[in-house]
């Protein structure tokens, strides 16, 4: 499979996080600077504590920088519209940073987030019903997702009845069923066994290049690490060099 990696889509510029103030202060982020482009699946990795998240959390939107800027670069694709240029996350008022994450960026967690009362396929559609995307496209959408990660005989099953693998595929259609430019996920092979891990990280890694997505990845796991485009390392909230 040959690796796009083109157009610039995230960017980070000296982003810095300080939690609490006074004695309590923790600087969680230190100055960092990183770029992802398209079809790009960087991984982070560092010890406990080292800031892994809370550059995911910033780069996602999630949360503000204390100082620094992130940035999403423009997307070929729009015929104008807020996305056609580039857009300082921190300068967006909150309904728009909100249509950004909904739209813009897929979120993969550790936890898998999936819904236990809806069935695989009631799961990938909610990013779809919340960007109220019309019926049948949006079951022309799910279905071609999870068929992406290969449950597309699991449509109608519960997460309870599906093995951690399979619901973490299903939390990998999720991310990516918006179609969005970036995909983060913070640990998301963490509650699976190193076999499972290392399938749902190819996976992963063959949507992010087929699709073009710029993909963030955060994780403990080495075997992992062989998978990435880049790798990037934390330690005590600065980028190290390896
Ligand atoms: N909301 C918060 N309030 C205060 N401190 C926080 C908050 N979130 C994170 N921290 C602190 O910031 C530092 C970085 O945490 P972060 O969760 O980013 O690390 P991590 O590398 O993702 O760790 P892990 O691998 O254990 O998930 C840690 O010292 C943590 O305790």
């Amino acid at each position: 499979m040959s690796v796009t990696t083109t157009a610039q889509v995230l960017r980070a510029a000296g982003v810095s996080r300080v939690y609490g103030s006074g004695a309590s202060e923790v600087h969680a982020l230190v100055d960092v600077s990183v770029e992802v482009g398209a079809g790009e699946l960087v991984v982070v990795v560092g010890p406990s504590g080292s800031g892994k998240s809370t550059l995911l959390h910033l780069l996602g939107g999630l949360d503000r920088p204390t100082s620094g800027t992130v940035h999403l670069g423009p997307d070929p694709a729009a015929a104008g519209g807020p996305s056609a240029v580039e857009r300082e996350l921190g300068s967006l008022g909150e309904d728009d940073l909100h249509g950004v994450r909904r739209g813009e960026i897929g979120f993969v967690f550790q936890s898998f987030g999936l819904v236990p009362v809806l069935s695989a396929a009631e799961n990938v559609e909610v990013p779809l019903r919340l960007a109220r995307v019309d019926a049948a496209e949006r079951a022309a959408r799910v279905a071609e997702a999870l068929e992406a990660v290969g449950l597309a005989d699991h449509a109608d099953q519960r997460p309870y009845e599906l093995s951690g693998g399979q619901q973490q595929r299903v939390g990998v259609a999720r991310a990516l069923v918006a179609r969005p430019r970036v995909l983060l996920a913070d640990e998301p092979t963490g509650q699976l066994d190193s076999t499972t891990a290392g399938r749902v990280m190819t996976l992963l890694r063959d949507l992010v290049h087929s699709r073009g997505v710029a993909a963030v990845v955060a994780t403990h796991d080495p075997d992992l690490v062989a998978l990435a485009d880049r790798v990037l390392v934390v330690r005590d909230g600065r980028l190290v060099t390896v």
